[in-house]
């Protein structure tokens, strides 16, 4: 049927092979799920089309039915999928059928790599898209024409090995046919009743007329415009695994409709895995947007924010104008009034399974949490919501075991005014810094925040419920005095100690002051309202912004052994005094991140050893 004019032969792409190599070699127990991949795409393919023709006026065959067809041969044990959808050009076909363009395609090869033999789980949780159907294959045909006039169709081969041809084909009809030439054992893909099995799964999802050898075999369902009681759950996840373009079943499924103050109808799949902690690049918008089962846009990048990227699904308004054009659709006001809407009603969920099914919420928040610190550092409009959805250790709380602001408040007295926290790099790092013993003393709970992101979370969001989110390592926090061990240095020698060490400290520190706040610790630096702390310096620093210094102020325990010592050396002996100070800022500084420069202290160490040791 097709005549060759002039044959191109190509290679594929190197990871191209070596996803080839896996899905034909290794590959999934569940055979069939070619046919929804082939199926899926012809699906998007006609939605591209009849979205194109309603601003492209020049259109190759222009009024040809949108539509599936799909038609079996037992004897030349073939199963084609044809669709009359955008169709490819010989640039298109190189470039979609010879490289791997999906991001998520070379995550995949990654973590199979990773993983070594034990890839079941893996290939579960990632689509293979189109070379799906080489698992079933020996050889793969496409025959397509591009849905501009006045180009050219081909015919893409290819034996799933090392290349691929392309032929031009002047008969290629617009759109796309994919011919699977079966390998022996798949012969019963080209049995028409187990292709008709197949495809009951999802068939009414298309919203295209679906033929199989000639017969319309769908009848076009909104699922989302159907009651609850009427789904079942195997619906609910061949929906989104097609819709989607997914390997995993939803984690959450939130179906819901709502009259006022818009008509809405949503359903809404929240995925069992975050393919971006893959080291997949960010995931792109997922929720469709549709007026009375008309899709208006597949992708639409406003309709939720974007730090819900990973939604899936469908939200239909019939409130949306069907005439309205993409562009203009994003920056409506009723766009917003729906983002607002639905990104309400999603968290509101989230607190609802966070409460009633804490365990499988744990485990989402795990994966997914980097979102809702997303959100709450880039929207005001729903940080207090989000906040609510926080979880994270805590210094009353055995290690491993998260917690929640409301807890906190819960557990706090009453008259506790702020809610305390201490972002670092892990919980032992912040146990051993010498912020938490203040806190500890005065049965004063402490969050702990160890994720990189968590600082510039916890600056974005000023409260919870009344009660001030506030960095335990702020100088300005007014810790009551508690009683502890140790005879404090009398008042005149603090005072003579204290102006010692703003002398000889100079521009170091900002000031030094004796504090009833440590218990241990001989000194603590404090960092001063509103500077930036060590971590957010650090982050500011790694992305090349220049960081002005901060002056820290110099708490002094005046119970502390060290320090009687030192205020007794500085009569005694001056020099000496000198070299402790130094060192105890050092060391103060260090703890808190803000020592910028580190080799004096070697240095120093040594003078003092010396002295030690003479
Ligand atoms: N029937 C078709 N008509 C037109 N273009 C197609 C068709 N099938 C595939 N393509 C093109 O080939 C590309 C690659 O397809 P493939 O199934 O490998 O990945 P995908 O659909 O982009 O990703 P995924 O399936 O993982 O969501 C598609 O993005 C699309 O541009």
């Amino acid at each position: 049927m097709s005549t060759a004019t002039e044959e191109h032969t190509h290679s594929f792409q190197a990871e191209v092979r070596q996803l080839l190599d896996i899905v034909i070699h290794s590959l999934y127990t569940d055979k069939e799920i070619f046919v929804r991949e082939l199926v899926s795409n012809a699906s998007d393919a006609l939605e591209k089309m009849r979205l194109k023709s309603l601003t492209e006026k020049d259109v190759f065959k222009a009024d040809r039915e949108l539509a599936i067809e799909i038609t079996t041969d037992e004897e030349a044990k073939t199963l084609t999928i044809s669709d009359s959808g955008i169709g490819m050009n010989k640039d298109e076909l190189v470039e979609n059928l010879g490289t791997i363009a999906h991001s998520g395609t070379k995550a995949f090869l990654e973590k199979m790599k990773e993983q070594g033999d034990n890839n079941a789980d893996v290939i579960g949780q990632f689509g293979v898209g189109f070379y799906s159907a080489f698992m079933a294959a020996y050889k793969v045909e496409v025959h397509t024409h591009s849905w501009e006039n006045g180009t050219d169709g081909h015919t893409w081969s290819s034996d799933g090995a090392t290349g691929y041809s392309i032929d031009e084909n002047s008969d290629a009809k617009r759109g796309c046919s994919i011919v699977v030439y079966l390998k022996d054992d798949m012969e019963e893909f080209s049995q028409e009743a187990r292709i008709k099995g197949i495809l009951e799964k999802y068939s009414n999802f298309v919203s295209f007329p679906i033929k199989l050898n000639g017969e319309h075999i769908n009848t076009v369902e909104a699922l989302w415009l159907k009651s609850k009681s009427e789904i079942t759950e195997e619906q609910y996840n061949e929906f989104y695994k097609f819709t989607a373009h997914a390997f995993d079943d939803p984690r959450y499924t939130m179906h819901f409709s709502a009259d006022a103050p818009l008509t809405i109808n949503a359903l809404l799949f929240t995925p069992t895995e975050n393919t971006e902690q893959f080291g997949m690049g960010q995931m792109e918008a997922g929720v469709s947007l549709y007026c009375r089962k008309v899709l208006i846009d597949a992708k639409p990048e406003k309709l939720l924010p974007e730090w819900l990227r990973f939604l899936r699904g469908v939200i239909d308004s019939e409130d949306l104008p069907l005439n309205i054009s993409r562009e203009s659709m994003q920056d409506s006001a009723l766009v917003q009034k729906l983002n607002g809407l639905i990104t309400k009603r999603y968290l509101k969920f989230l607190e609802k399974e966070a409460k009633n099914n804490s365990e499988d919420y744990l485990d989402f928040y795990k994966k997914f949490s980097r979102f809702l610190k997303e959100g709450i550092a880039t929207s005001y409009e729903h940080q207090a919501q989000l906040a609510g959805l926080l979880r994270f250790e805590s210094s009353l709380e055995e290690a491993g075991k998260l917690t929640s602001f409301a807890e906190y408040i819960d557990r706090a007295k009453d008259e506790q005014e702020n809610i305390y926290y201490l972002t670092g790099m892990s919980r032992d790092a912040i146990e051993s810094g010498p912020y938490l013993e203040a806190f500890k003393a005065r049965g004063l709970e402490v969050c702990f925040f160890t994720e990189p992101v968590d600082q510039y979370v916890m600056e974005a969001l000023p409260e919870f419920k009344g009660k001030k989110l506030v960095s335990a390592d702020r100088g300005e926090i007014d810790l009551e005095d508690v009683a502890t061990e140790g005879e404090e240095l009398d008042e005149k020698s603090a005072e003579k100690l204290i102006e010692f060490l703003e002398k000889e400290l100079g521009e170091r520190v900002e000031k030094v002051e004796a504090s009833g706040r440590l218990i241990d610790s001989p000194v603590a630096a404090l960092t001063p309202k509103d500077a930036p702390n060590a971590q957010m310096r650090a982050m500011m620093q790694s992305m090349g912004q220049d960081m002005p210094a901060t002056k820290a102020t110099l708490e002094i325990n005046p119970r502390h052994e060290v320090i009687h010592g030192l205020a007794k050396l500085v009569d005694s002996d001056e020099d000496t005094a000198k070299l402790v100070a130094q060192q105890l800022t050092d060391n103060a500084l260090l703890a808190a991140g803000l020592l910028e420069n580190p080799h004096q202290m070697a240095k120093r160490m040594n003078q003092l050893i010396e002295k030690l040791v003479k």
